[in-house]
């Protein structure tokens, strides 16, 4: 037995992934670089995010993975001196192509960061927000989809008698809840976390990752995480980053019971980082 099977069988069992090739795509990314200015961050990244899976990006700090996650929804856009070549395909359209419409874009591939950012506004008005945006008047829909959504987000029956106290008003765990019930009022189609349990405690991160599991269903899920055994916990494929690079991606279960690269066994048995 190996380390890396020690590192599966102490702690987590694993959900069986088909082949990646095998799976619809949600994203397509291809030969993507970018750089900060001078610095290069991501290498000729060629990768397939497959439709209704929920995806890890795993790897050392400073190794690109907040940076390849922002590409999905050109939140990069807003960062000076930053530099893409290459291509992300969504529903067959390159996202970097000039006539897509960035804020569309951002609808259909909504983000969840770090930091829980619910707006200063009730817990009703901070999901009904983005319809409201669009124009949506009609209330008796409103409420429907603000009840669906927090529903979808596991919060509806601890908030649903107070729907008008502020969303600055709830715990941590509760604020990331109202942020991904505010994503999924817009049904996207892909949902991007970037370490969204890292401000939590443990039970809050249990309950985000339940969450995560079972929105899958509806949304492709990409996370970020610094946090192996989540990764391991939630996702179905997992890839391992770099300097930069992408260096392992498979089903979760091969990434930590058979790694391919020696860089990636060294990684998840803590020889490295
Ligand atoms: N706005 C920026 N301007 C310049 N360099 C940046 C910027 N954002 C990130 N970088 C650099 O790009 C590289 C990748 O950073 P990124 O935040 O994507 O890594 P990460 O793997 O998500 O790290 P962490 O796990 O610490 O969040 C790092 O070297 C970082 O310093």
């Amino acid at each position: 037995m190996n380390d890396s099977t020690t590192f599966v069988q102490t702690n987590v069992s694993f959900h069986r992934a088909p082949p990646l090739e095998s799976l619809p795509a949600a994203l397509e990314v291809k030969r993507l670089n970018l750089w900060y200015g001078d610095k290069h961050a991501l290498h000729d990244i060629s990768m397939t995010i497959p439709k209704g899976q929920v995806v890890a990006f795993i790897g050392p700090s400073g190794c690109g993975k907040s940076t390849l996650l922002r590409c999905f929804n050109r939140m990069n856009d807003l960062v000076d001196n930053c530099r893409i070549e290459g291509e992300i395909l969504h529903e067959g359209v390159n996202i970097y192509d000039r006539s897509v419409n960035v804020a569309q874009l951002r609808r259909r591939i909504g983000m969840v960061f770090q930091k829980p950012n619910p707006f200063p506004k009730s817990i009703y008005e901070n999901v009904a927000y983005g319809l409201r945006l669009l124009g949506v008047k009609k209330k008796s829909y409103i409420d429907e989809v603000v009840e669906k959504s927090l529903r979808g987000a596991a919060l509806w029956d601890e908030v649903k008698d107070r729907l008008d106290a502020n969303g600055l008003s709830l715990s941590g765990g509760q604020q990331q809840r109202l942020v991904i019930a505010r994503a999924i009022a817009l049904e996207p189609d892909v949902l991007l976390l970037d370490e969204p349990c890292s401000a939590l405690d443990p039970i809050s991160t249990a309950k985000i990752e339940e969450l995560l599991i079972e929105l899958k269903s509806k949304y492709t899920i990409v996370i970020v995480t610094h946090n192996m055994q989540q990764a391991a916990r939630v996702s179905d494929y997992t890839a391992y980053m770099y300097l930069g690079e992408l260096i392992e991606y498979s089903p979760t279960r091969e990434l930590f019971m058979t790694p391919r690269r020696k860089e990636t066994e060294d990684y998840i048995t803590g020889r490295f980082g």
